[in-house]
């Protein structure tokens, strides 16, 4: 399943410059982009390989598709069957980002990645529907922070993440590759360590556990949305069964695995490592687990 990224955000907030950035900084990753018209990604910056009606074929191994509305859902489907890591849609001036979002999760072959909406830093008071929009984004890019001298503060339980031109670890979205090289050698560039780099860092907490999880106590944990989390992936293993586990905001998934310790990574900015093992370690139970238990679960699963 291709995770389906939507990027929504206010006129203007910088929203194309974030799709820019995550296209120059994704290493190996093949992204398919979604987008109203070329005419605003950085296409010459990445020397198109190839190109097919609205469809161009990046160097880099990524997919850039031009549509409106009405072409969307096609042309996820066309997207979902090409060899991709990941698809970013830009929302602006296609459907709702709520239409998108049920698109998404309606769309085979494909999961939701989540909503991340860009603000503007300067120009908050300006958007006509801010409480309602940042509602429903998973994640919050308050951007162009390099423009006003102290943070706003946002109305929202998303995690949010202070950047300029939309410099956020793609890691924070989606799995990155490393680039692929070929056949040339490493260069001292390749070597360096990225995590250094400007952008806007974010946290994760690896937790493992051989014994099992008490189901409820791990769902109360997941419906809590521990603040600054924006991610959760792995595997869990309760009394009655392991589950591969994927959540993207309040999206969860659950998906029969084969039994395994619980090994899970959470991310998200600004979260407390330390509180999140607590939390998570007393899930861990010896108790005796019900079918009527795994309930809890077992209504996420895919
Ligand atoms: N100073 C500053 N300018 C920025 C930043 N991010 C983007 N910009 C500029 O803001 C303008 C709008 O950025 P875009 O990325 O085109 O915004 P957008 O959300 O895609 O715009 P629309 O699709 O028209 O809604 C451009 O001139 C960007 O260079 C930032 O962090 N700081």
């Amino acid at each position: 399943m291709i995770p389906v990224v939507v990027l929504a955000g206010f006129l203007g907030s910088g929203k194309t410059t974030l799709l820019n950035h995550l296209l120059r900084t994704s290493g190996g990753t093949r992204i398919g982009v979604v987008v109203n018209d070329f005419g605003r990604i950085n296409i010459d910056a990445f020397s198109v390989s190839a190109q097919v009606d609205s469809m161009v074929s990046l160097s880099n191994g990524c997919l850039c598709c031009a549509v409106d509305g009405t072409e969307l859902d096609g042309m996820l489907t066309r997207l979902a069957a090409a060899d991709l890591d990941v698809i970013v849609i830009e929302a602006s001036g296609l459907a709702e980002p709520a239409a998108m979002v049920r698109m998404v999760l309606q769309a085979p072959g494909v999961s939701y990645g989540g909503l991340i909406y860009v603000a503007d830093a300067v120009e908050l008071d300006a958007v006509p529907h801010l409480s309602r929009d940042l509602a429903m984004a998973d994640l919050v890019v308050l951007n162009k922070v390099d423009r006003v001298s102290s943070l706003p503060s946002l109305p929202c339980s998303a995690p949010v993440l202070p950047v300029s031109y939309g410099q956020i670890d793609p890691a924070l979205l989606f799995e990155v590759r490393p680039p692929d090289l070929g056949p040339r050698q490493l260069s001292f560039d390749d070597l360096d360590d990225h995590s250094t780099h400007a952008h806007a860092s974010f946290d994760s907490v690896s937790f493992e556990s051989t014994d099992p999880l008490h189901p409820k106590l791990f769902m109360d944990f997941l419906g809590a949305r521990p603040e600054g989390l924006f991610r959760a992936k792995g595997f869990v293993r309760f009394p009655l069964g392991t589950f591969m586990l994927q959540t993207v905001g309040a999206y969860v998934s659950f998906t029969p695995a084969d039994d395994a310790p619980t090994q899970l990574v959470l991310i998200g900015a600004g979260i407390d490592p330390e509180a999140l093992t607590d939390w998570l370690l007393a899930c861990v139970t010896d108790e005796p687990v019900t079918e009527q238990d795994m309930l809890w679960v077992l209504r996420y699963a895919r």
